[in-house]
């Protein structure tokens, strides 16, 4: 393991019967790295998380977690990684505080502050009787008030208001800000690639199972852009595009397609062998939410 690596998997496979949950990964979390993790509904997030935490066991290949192999993680080193997804199980007869007050001895790092106050959270009230949106702010407040080095967050955002939404990002991205010495890791699964991108650090993305990509965040803006061609008239334009040209598009005299390694120096002279009579090539910067879609529409029409 690396030693800035917080979180390290090595081949690790899910199976479940005959489905392949999750392909042999090798992943690499930095430490203080915010990680989103993106990838449609049945790609094998929530898998891999459980796998992270032991909570599943993998068909092979293994986690190391802070150092410490996954499968003989103590109890004392769960009070270093703090957890957070919809449905989480709580004690549904507590009040915000009296919850609160319980976790409290548990923890020697417990520094509980204007959490409550910040996530707009009434101390009174029943678990039971929380809507969503406060469940799952409660959740993150149980988990931020231990200051764990490792936030692993499944879906933190789903079906949550956009007050909320914000809430919830600002209160995270707070605690990563005001964090004295080493802010913590934090691996996030999500649907919400506009909500996480302005904070994370890093991005990966699962498809059925397998690896699209992961790395710095900068990185993966920087090369996958979307690419316009002008032609000088409109041409009769080849059927088939070069296969990594992802998504390709034609209207009139006006090519476009996403390319993952759009700023690479030779891809004008790969588009000008590709097509005719080549009036401008644009290069524009696209999104997180914009490479999902084109990498999983990509894959689909492979598939
Ligand atoms: N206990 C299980 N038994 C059988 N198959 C399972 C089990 N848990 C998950 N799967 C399957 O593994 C695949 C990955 O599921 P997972 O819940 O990890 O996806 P996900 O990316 O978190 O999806 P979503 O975005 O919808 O939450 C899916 O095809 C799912 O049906």
């Amino acid at each position: 393991m690396t030693s800035d690596a917080v979180i390290q998997t090595h081949q690790l496979t899910m199976r479940f019967g005959k489905h392949t949950a999750l392909a042999p990964l090798d992943l690499t979390i930095p430490r203080g790295s915010v990680y989103a993790l993106a990838g449609h509904n049945g790609a094998g997030k929530t898998t891999l998380l459980k796998l992270l935490l032991n909570v599943l066991h993998p068909t092979a290949g293994s986690v190391t977690l802070l150092g410490t192999d996954s499968t003989k993680l103590s109890s004392e080193m769960f009070t270093r990684v703090g957890y957070v997804a919809e449905g989480q199980e709580m004690p549904e007869w507590m009040t915000v505080r009296e919850f609160m007050d319980y976790l409290c001895p548990f923890y020697s790092t417990w520094e509980e502050g204007s959490l409550l106050r910040d996530l707009d959270l009434p101390e009174d009230r029943h678990i039971r009787d929380l809507s969503r949106g406060m469940r799952m702010k409660l959740a993150l407040a149980s988990v931020l008030a231990f200051r764990p080095e490792l936030i692993l967050m499944d879906e933190p955002f789903s079906g949550l208001d956009p007050l909320v939404r914000d809430e919830l990002t600002r209160t995270l991205i707070d605690r990563l800000a005001t964090e004295d010495g080493t802010p913590p890791t934090v691996l996030i699964s999500t649907h919400d690639l506009a909500e996480i991108e302005p904070f994370a650090t890093h991005a990966a993305m699962l498809h059925n199972g397998h690896l699209m990509f992961a790395e710095p965040l900068d990185m993966l803006l920087d090369r996958f852009r979307e690419i316009t061609v002008t032609l000088t008239e409109a041409a009769s334009v080849a059927r088939a595009f070069p296969k990594d040209w992802l998504c390709p598009e034609s209207s009139g005299a006006v090519v476009r397609f996403v390319h993952a390694n759009g700023s690479s120096e030779s891809l004008p002279q790969e588009i000008r062998s590709a097509l005719p009579s080549i009036q401008t090539i644009e290069s524009t910067s696209i999104g997180l939410r914009e490479i999902f879609l084109a990498v999983t529409r990509t894959q689909r029409s492979a598939a």
